[in-house]
């Protein structure tokens, strides 16, 4: 492994079950938010989730909103065509349309275009992402995330990590017994993974490059461009790096994470975007995506004449802090008690 890399593992990798005595639990991260004047934002967004969200935004909010540790809970909900705004609505978040954020541009599908638009409509200081398709987690992956952020000033991204559930692969759970090995996660393993190990080698230490659950100090976030697809979680981990360097990112074990599995034609989509992230980002000239490679094709029987055509989406929103639509300071008086 890279030197820096394994360097970096040593010293910036922690634990939610046992970072320091009590430094993760919810009412020592309380005083350490108060204390360090910092807000928290949980932004979680979803397409097409309404048989999971709710249970997500209710843990988070029994949790931690209720104790004060998450100032405002939000699901921008990304174009669903399901009850997915209605359940988050129910279970306690402030939900909010993507389409609808006021950011001056035309909307534009996808997960990256989600989490960027939250930025124009929450306040917090620290933001902290969730997926909404999580059905093996806890609570503890959003104080599992704080926990660094809150302690150190130094640190600016945090990403969480955990074994990849994935029963129906080999080498996963199988009738009832524990998985033998976790399988889970193929666009990271397939992709993302080997990129960093070939291209940006510091970052190879970071477990679970691709994870949804990350958290990050605003000042940042507003900072920096956003693809909106599923690249933004690549695209932030290696801008945070290129501009602020290692040790301005932190990871956590988060334990196990369980969620629901794409299959494998979406899957090709997300590695076609985390490519054309990637090769964006590669030192030089850019290479040129050609007009062609914004579509991915996939054979499939069952298609009209056996091809599908699969949009890639590779629009990058710039940093939101150049937008005029954007507020640049979170607005404290409405969210401390
Ligand atoms: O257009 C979209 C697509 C997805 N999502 C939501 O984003 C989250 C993650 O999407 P999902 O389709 O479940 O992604 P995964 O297959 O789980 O992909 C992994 O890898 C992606 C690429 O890095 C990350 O964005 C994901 O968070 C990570 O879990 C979920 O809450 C989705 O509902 C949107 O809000 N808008
Ligand atoms: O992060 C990934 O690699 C994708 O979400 C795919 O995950 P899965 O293989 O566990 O479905």
């Amino acid at each position: 492994m890279d030197a820096a890399a394994r360097r970096w593992f040593d010293s910036r990798t922690f634990d939610s079950r046992n970072f320091e005595a009590g430094a993760f639990d919810v009412a020592a991260l309380v005083r350490a938010k108060r204390c360090r004047e910092q807000s928290v934002s949980v932004v979680i967004p979803a397409r097409n989730e309404a048989a999971t969200v709710g249970a997500v935004v209710r843990q988070i909010h029994q949790a931690l909103v209720g104790p004060g540790l998450v100032d405002e809970l939000l699901v921008v909900d990304s174009d669903s065509v399901d009850g997915t705004a209605r359940e988050a609505e129910a279970a306690g978040a402030t939900v909010f349309a993507a389409a609808g954020i006021p950011t001056g541009t035309e909307p534009s599908p996808g997960k990256g275009e989600a989490l960027w638009k939250s930025l124009f409509v929450s306040r917090g200081d620290l933001i902290v992402f969730i997926d909404a398709d999580l059905t093996e987690w806890g609570p503890h992956f959003v104080t599992g995330l704080l926990g660094p952020l809150l302690r150190d000033d130094a640190t600016l991204l945090v990403k969480g990590f955990y074994d990849r559930l994935a029963d129906d692969l080999p080498g996963g759970a199988q009738q009832g017994q524990p998985a033998t090995a976790p399988q889970g996660g193929r666009v990271t393993e397939l992709v993302a993974r080997p990129l960093l190990n070939l291209y940006w080698p510091q970052l190879s230490a970071v477990v679970q490059p691709l994870a949804g659950e990350w958290a990050i100090r605003r000042g940042l976030m507003e900072s920096l461009p956003v693809p909106v697809g599923y690249g933004v979680e690549f695209a932030t981990l290696t801008d945070t790096w290129s501009r602020h360097g290692l040790d301005a990112i932190a990871q956590v074990d988060l334990g196990r994470r369980g969620h629901r599995h794409q299959n494998v034609h979406d899957l090709g989509v997300m590695a076609a975007e985390i490519l054309a992230t990637a090769l964006r980002r590669l030192p030089g000239e850019p290479p040129r995506i050609a007009g062609a490679g914004q579509t991915l094709q996939q054979y499939d029987r069952q298609a009209p004449e056996g091809w599908l055509s699969r949009r890639v989406p590779t629009l990058e929103r710039p940093a939101a802090r150049e937008s005029p639509h954007y507020r640049p300071f979170p607005d404290r008086s409405r969210m401390d008690p």
